[in-house]
């Protein structure tokens, strides 16, 4: 925002300012830690400002704003950017914590088919949808990539939800028309075509600020090839991502090659029928070769890495390392109800801890630092969805999605037993902290939690 707008006299009477620690992450710099800063966010949500608390006079001047107004944050507290969940199934919310004992394409087809054919019942949906948009706010997501299921109107509900509580949300319905694990959960090829046409239109005329339709063949199992070019060209044509899921488990690998024996790879299916774009984000890649990556990074298409189902389903464990090493955009996804846990937090644990499991099994592996899987749950995230332009962290001229963390909040689950510092403060948050340290969630600069 230029200086003289920001001056008007209607924004500065609908500036938030905060004062304390700001910790977020750079291209250049995992974590940057600015001390005693000054954050203002204007009146559409932008962050307008960072500047340096003892500049505060004369930042208050040029941006017309009372001193007195600006909320002082405490000595446990800073803000951090919201945590972007790039992978998330709500309608498997429903049976998120159970379920954990089948390899994945048993356990699409024991549990999750079925559950998923309950869509149909938008009183179902509403239930779950609200829960699962309420639970994740709460727990930091400010952004989530949604799969929702095949049912239109349901899926629409869930967007209409994610926007009545102030997420910025992708949101999928499922495309699928061919399932052999279940055969009642499928639709006719262009039933799923003119399903998505629908729900694109419907989503996009509503024009919620903050949630987007996303083109969503399940995975090359449950697609037709004409299926997934016609999907292709219907985001094409509307610009819009696409999410799916890829090389998450041995035997499902198997299955593509045989349904695609004139692929190459599993990459190869999605790259021959046009679905790898620079908004496109694939879930998993356990079993990505270099070529694959390759793909990956010639065409811009992201990676959604979900360590806590790859692990709850025993998947495999991904090497986010090589992934990077190969210029592959990467967030971290909950992959809920695979994974267990809705939280973020837990994705950034599971993610260090695949990384050691990697370690122990080869003890030259570079392992992923903290300050690392930090920037991947916020600013990666925010890029593998290609929306680091609006939020990731706290450049001037992005959306406000922040989380204000105490990590001394009172009947917490962290115990400071000496003057840490922002960076320990931080570290320790992300091992040990929960919904009880998050005070307050704010999206596009509005606060949604508490609500
Ligand atoms: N983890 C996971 N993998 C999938 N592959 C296709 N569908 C799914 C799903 O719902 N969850
Ligand atoms: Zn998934």
């Amino acid at each position: 925002m230029a200086a003289s707008e920001a001056c008007s006299s209607s924004a500065a009477t609908n500036f938030k300012v905060f004062r304390g620690t700001f910790v977020h992450s750079t291209q250049e710099d995992a974590l940057v830690i600015l001390e005693d800063a000054l954050l203002g966010v204007d009146s559409t949500g932008k962050i307008s400002f960072v500047e340096k608390g003892p500049e505060l006079e004369k930042v208050s001047a040029k941006f017309g704003f009372n001193p007195s107004a600006v909320t002082q944050l405490s000595p446990q507290e800073f803000f951090m950017p919201g945590l972007v969940d790039t992978h998330i199934h709500a309608a498997q919310y429903s049976f998120a914590g159970t379920a954990l004992d089948l390899p994945l394409l048993d356990w699409l087809q024991t549990y999750t088919f079925p559950v998923e054919s309950r869509y149909s019942d938008l009183e179902f949906a509403r239930e779950v949808y609200t829960h699962v948009v309420k639970r994740t706010l709460r727990n930091g997501t400010t952004t989530a990539c949604y799969f929702a299921t095949i049912h239109t109107d349901a899926s629409l509900l869930l967007g209409e939800i994610a926007n009545d509580f102030g997420q910025r949300a992708l949101v999928g319905k499922v495309c699928m028309d061919r399932n052999g694990l279940h055969e009642h959960y499928k639709e006719e090829t262009q039933e799923s075509l003119d399903e998505t046409s629908r729900f694109i239109s419907e989503l996009i005329k509503r024009k919620y600020p903050l949630v987007k339709p996303v083109v969503t063949p399940r995975f090359a199992v449950s697609c037709t090839s004409e299926l997934m070019l016609k999907l292709a060209e219907v985001a094409r044509n509307n610009n819009l991502h696409i999410q799916s899921h890829i090389s998450e488990n041995k035997d499902e690998v198997k299955l593509v090659q045989e349904l695609f024996p004139e692929s190459e790879s599993y990459t190869d299916v999605y790259r021959k029928h046009n679905l790898l774009t620079s908004k496109t984000i694939m879930a998993h890649g356990c079993y990505l070769s270099d070529e694959e990556l390759k793909i990956f990074h010639q065409t811009g298409s992201s990676l959604a890495h979900c360590p806590n189902s790859n692990l709850s389903l025993c998947s495999g464990l991904l090497d986010v390392r090589k992934v990077l090493s190969h210029k592959v955009k990467l967030g971290l996804g909950t992959d809920v109800a695979g994974g267990y846990s809705p939280s973020m937090l837990d994705a950034v644990r599971r993610t260090r801890d695949t990384s050691k499991a990697l370690k122990i099994q080869d003890p030259a592996y570079q392992t992923l630092t903290w300050e690392e899987t930090f920037r991947l749950a916020t600013l990666g995230g925010s890029q593998a969805l290609s929306m680091d332009d609006q939020t990731g962290n706290f450049a001037v001229g992005k959306d406000f999605d922040a989380l204000r963390v105490n990590v001394a909040a009172p009947d917490g689950p962290i115990d400071l037993v000496q003057n840490d510092g922002p960076k320990v403060l931080l570290e320790k948050f992300l091992n040990l902290g929960d919904d009880r340290n998050i005070l307050e969630v704010y999206v596009a600069g509005r606060k949604v939690v508490p609500l």
